[in-house]
């Protein structure tokens, strides 16, 4: 018997996992860590996944030799850990994007706004480390775009980085979002993290930060503009 089905109330029952991938492929559609797949989910499934991934967190302990039932620390831990990734750290991957109110740009604004710093939390696809950092977004709409209240640019930043992510494609994720959603003249993304996978094991530096940039329309071709983005963000350093 396959390790994704058990006999399972004397019919043949298959990992929830399991039918989610087979949904997914079946749509031939991609399910990278840092991909939403909330649509492939069906009411309960996450409750099922929940379940299973303890079961096989479960399994990890155990091979790391760990007596989970004897040491009271970690009896509960492969649920808490299961949790964390489902309900939290990972949650951007299962639950569809948060609604965004969008109003049109009734005074036809087009001048240059920015937002931020907002601080955003993620973990790196390599070794599922934290990544903990700050992003600044700049926006130059036109007289078609759609503007989007000030807090959605948070929690659109956050349903895109509670995914195992690597940060070159979080930003990359971030401004196609954004530009679909306003379709401004140009978009300017600036994000500044901490890899604790660098600072924790590994090398082992303390002080290094991955700091890039996104620039779309008006912001590539426009060098001042470019310019003056960059000169109104605050000290990154303060
Ligand atoms: N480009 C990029 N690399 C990242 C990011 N987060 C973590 N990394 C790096 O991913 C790399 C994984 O490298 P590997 O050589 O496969 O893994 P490793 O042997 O554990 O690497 P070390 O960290 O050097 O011990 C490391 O260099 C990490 O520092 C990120 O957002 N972007």
């Amino acid at each position: 018997m396959s390790q994704d089905s058990t006999q399972h109330n004397a019919q043949t029952y298959v990992a929830v996992s399991a039918r989610i991938r087979e949904r997914i492929r079946g749509a031939k559609r991609r399910f990278h860590a840092n991909d939403n797949i909330a649509e492939f989910i069906q009411p309960g499934e996450m409750d099922e996944l929940l379940d299973e991934v303890q079961s096989r967190m479960k399994d990890v302990l155990d091979s790391l030799v760990i007596d989970t039932d004897s040491d009271h620390n970690t009896h509960d831990t492969a649920r808490r850990v299961a949790k964390m990734y489902l309900n939290e750290v990972f949650k951007g991957r299962y639950v569809s994007q948060p609604p965004v109110t969008e109003f049109p740009n009734a005074e036809r604004l087009n001048e240059l706004m920015i937002v931020g710093p907002i601080t955003v939390r993620s973990a790196c696809s390599h070794h599922f480390c934290p990544i903990m950092g700050r992003v600044w977004i700049g926006v130059m709409p036109n007289e078609h775009s759609n503007l989007i209240g000030l807090s959605k640019y948070a929690r659109l930043a956050e349903w895109i980085m509670s995914r195992p992510q690597i940060q070159e494609e979080a930003v990359i994720q971030l401004a196609k979002l954004l530009m679909d959603k306003m379709n401004p003249d140009g978009l300017a993304i600036v994000m500044e993290a901490d890899h604790f996978c660098m600072h924790w094991r590994g090398v082992k530096d303390m002080d290094s930060k991955m700091i890039n940039s996104v620039m779309r329309g008006v912001f590539l071709t426009n060098p001042d503009l470019r310019r003056e983005f960059l000169s109104l963000l605050p000290n990154k350093k303060a």
